[in-house]
């Protein structure tokens, strides 16, 4: 008989109230103070504020905690640049002072650093990216009464907090967000809802809706290439989420150029959030990969490190979707570039690049979504690659592959924390790792 684990710590999750001093703010984001010696996380709170609180749910090795009251506020907190903020989802730390929410940033690479046992790493200092440069949304809309609501969802919810701005976006997409509440009036039916991506691009607004269920009807087809028009919009594009969008309305084909080269871009193509994001994070790996002459660009997307380092080096881009693939290998062809430029299409989760493809190489730079390259990584630790260069949207699966790394013999030499998600708990890190 399998002998019995130790029992879980019982948790009263009947709601209560307690008063809770924040002590620090963690990774998520949230506040983290202490009731009968378990973590309580409270959104929207920072360190020294003293609050009345709802214990009402378990999470993760503590307890939620919702502020019913603030009964004495810290140092650092200010008020909210955003009247939405608390109760839309999209921001995190509004609440908190410029100065501390940038150290705190910073020391979220430290922290996942040190967790996978990497320290002493020269951490270069924070890179910021300001509100109001985000190219990139992924609003909500479901229905509210004989209308719509458009946002973001709130915290922890599916529920939509309903918003007529928002600080992050540029003027192009803050502008969109009343229009598209009142003209996708007629899309959802009574409880529907979708996901609309809105990309700002060179040539104007792509819009594409997610949704699950039937495609539009014919009438809704008119009544989106109508508000193609009202709007300016450059394309609307309908899709099941996972499936290939279908284009509604094209009007001028939305296009980007990464090192002078135009891609014409699939309709949800992934671009890094901010065109200034963006040349940050190129400029960090420009000049970590100097030298080298032969790259590989793993997880390249439409080629915006690509493009632009294929001027000074020969890149293989790899990149496992097909939409952004094509769109790539064709602005390759259109610019007569295919002699230091080669695209090739490979999921690299399940095939990474093997040691002995890797020989070809002088440096590999990678940029994998969200869950990271470990699989890459555990390739590269088994190869003799000189330089590379890893640049990644999350702490955690970003301080997993340099564990990887390291432990395949290869140095850390600095990492760099870039802030492309103001008020978020997100941070983009850009590192160079030789042997
Ligand atoms: C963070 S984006 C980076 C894209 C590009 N480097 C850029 O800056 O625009 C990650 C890219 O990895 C691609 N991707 C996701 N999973 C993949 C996989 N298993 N194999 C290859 N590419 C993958 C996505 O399609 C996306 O283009």
């Amino acid at each position: 008989m399998p002998r019995p684990g130790p029992r879980p710590k019982r948790v009263n999750l009947a709601p209560r109230q307690a008063e809770i001093a924040i002590e620090r703010i963690g990774g998520q984001g949230d506040g983290i103070g202490h009731f009968e010696g378990r973590p309580v996380y409270v959104p929207a709170t920072v360190p020294g504020d003293r609050l009345s609180v709802r214990l009402a749910a378990a999470k993760g090795d503590g307890l939620a905690g919702e502020a019913i009251e603030l009964l004495e506020s810290g140092p650092a907190r200010v008020e909210p640049p955003c009247p939405y903020f608390g109760r839309c989802g999209g921001c995190a730390l509004q609440q908190l002072r410029d100065d501390a929410y940038a150290e705190w940033k910073g020391q979220l690479l430290a922290d996942a650093l040190v967790r996978r046992g990497l320290k002493d790493v020269e951490l270069r200092p924070l890179l910021r990216v300001a509100p109001g440069l985000r190219r990139r949304a992924r609003f909500a809309l479901g229905t509210r009464g004989k209308g719509l609501a458009l946002g973001f969802n709130m915290r922890d919810s599916h529920a939509i907090a309903d918003i007529e701005h928002c600080l992050l976006l540029v003027p192009a997409l803050d502008r969109l967000i009343a229009p598209l509440r009142s003209g996708l009036e007629e899309l959802l039916a009574p409880g529907g809802h979708a996901a609309l991506e809105a990309t700002a691009t060179e040539t104007g607004i792509d819009l594409l809706i997610e949704q699950t269920g039937a495609p539009p009807s014919a009438a809704i087809r008119v009544r989106l290439g109508a508000l193609a028009e009202e709007l300016d919009l450059a394309r609307v594009s309908w899709g099941r989420p996972g499936e290939a969008p279908e284009p509604i309305a094209m009007r001028r084909a939305p296009s980007e150029s990464f090192g002078g080269v135009a891609v014409a871009l699939p309709p949800g193509a992934f671009l890094q959030p901010s065109r200034e994001g963006e040349a940050l994070l190129l400029a960090e790996a420009r000049a970590a990969l100097k030298g080298a002459k032969q790259i590989a660009d793993l997880f390249a997307g439409c080629g915006s490190f690509s493009l632009p380092l294929s001027q000074g080096a020969r890149i293989h881009a790899v990149e496992g979707d097909k939409a952004a693939t094509e769109a790539l290998q064709a602005a390759v062809r259109r610019a007569n570039i295919a002699h230091r430029l080669t695209v090739e299409r490979r999921d690299l989760d399940r095939a990474p690049l093997q040691p002995i493809e890797l020989k070809r190489f002088d440096a590999l730079l990678f940029d994998p979504p969200r869950n990271g390259a470990k699989a890459q990584a555990e390739c590269l630790a088994k190869s003799d690659l000189p330089l590379v260069v890893a640049v990644s949207c999350s702490v955690a699966s970003f301080a997993r592959d340099a564990q990887i790394l390291v432990n395949g013999g290869y140095r850390l030499d600095w990492a760099r924390p870039v802030d492309q998600f103001p008020w978020s708990a997100h941070l983009e890190i850009v590192a160079r790792f030789s042997r």
